[in-house]
């Protein structure tokens, strides 16, 4: 009905254009990234991260990934420097991954994909009044994309993964206080960035795209609970796993992708 859209065969990414004409444009999202057709860029600084006064609210299902949101009223918690002119303020942070055993992140790089995608999503509160506002505009979004790949079990990811049985029907919502996405990154935050577009419906060309190098390491068994979700809300019939909720790369379209050092 509507603008339903999914990640299945009739309304998954190859159909979202037929919706979101914007599918087919020129900057979107996400991308292969080929580290040595990068530029590097010593102009580009580190990634600062103020994320120590950060208020988490809740956890949800929202039938597409699982989603931790933050209050974002003020500054509390803010991403700045790299490619970024403003602080831009946390707003929510999700997932992306794959079927047992198959891969699902959502960049690549050289053609390789991770098993899951964590983006942490912020928004420029110094030029627009609202995300909504924010969520249009070609500098109103800079999301952090953080690599998970499979090995060790990750010492703080169960406090993810163990709510995710509290969220396991599209529409369910659960209190989530006093986490602090910084515990999910890697130590080193070299990156690529790049002019990009939400990586589902509405597909708006409107994020500035900091892509970390470094993966963070998960277990298989940690990932596997990201599986226990279903697309479906509680009161519909049949339970479609919550699996392989990525888009595939776009196509550059002349884009530059710049490295920070
Ligand atoms: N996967 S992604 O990080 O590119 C991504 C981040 C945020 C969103 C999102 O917030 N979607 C809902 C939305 C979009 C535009 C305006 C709104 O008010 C809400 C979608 C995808
Ligand atoms: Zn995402």
């Amino acid at each position: 009905t509507g603008n339903h859209w999914g990640y299945g065969k009739e309304d998954g990414p190859t159909a979202w254009h037929k919706n979101y004409p914007v599918a087919e444009g020129d900057r979107q999202s996400p991308i292969d990234i080929i580290p040595n057709q990068t530029s590097h860029d010593s102009s580009l600084g580190p990634i600062v991260l103020n994320y120590d006064h950060c208020t988490s609210i809740n956890i949800a299902n929202n039938g597409h990934s699982v989603v931790v949101e933050f209050e974002d009223s003020d500054d509390r918690s803010v991403i700045r420097g790299g490619p970024l002119d403003n602080p831009y303020r946390l707003k929510q942070f999700h997932f992306h991954w794959g079927g047992k055993g198959c891969h699902g992140s959502e960049h690549t790089v050289a053609g390789n994909s991770y098993a899951s995608e964590l983006h942490l999503v912020h928004w420029n509160a110094v030029k627009y009044k609202t995300f909504g506002e924010a969520a249009t505009a070609p500098d109103g979004l800079a999301v952090l994309g953080i690599f998970l790949e499979t090995g060790d079990e990750h010492r703080w990811l169960h406090m993810i993964t163990d709510a995710l049985y509290t969220v396991k029907f599209k529409g369910s919502v659960t209190d989530f206080k006093g986490f602090n996405p910084k515990c999910l990154l890697p130590s080193s935050l070299q990156y690529w960035t790049y002019l990009g577009s939400l990586t589902t419906p509405p597909l708006h060309e409107s994020v500035i795209w900091i892509v970390v190098k470094d993966p963070i390491v998960v277990s298989e068994k940690q990932l596997g609970k990201f599986r226990t979700l279903v697309f479906t809300g509680e009161e519909e019939d049949q339970r479609t796993r919550m699996e392989n909720n990525f888009r595939p790369p776009q196509l550059l379209k002349g884009r530059k992708v710049r490295s920070s050092n």
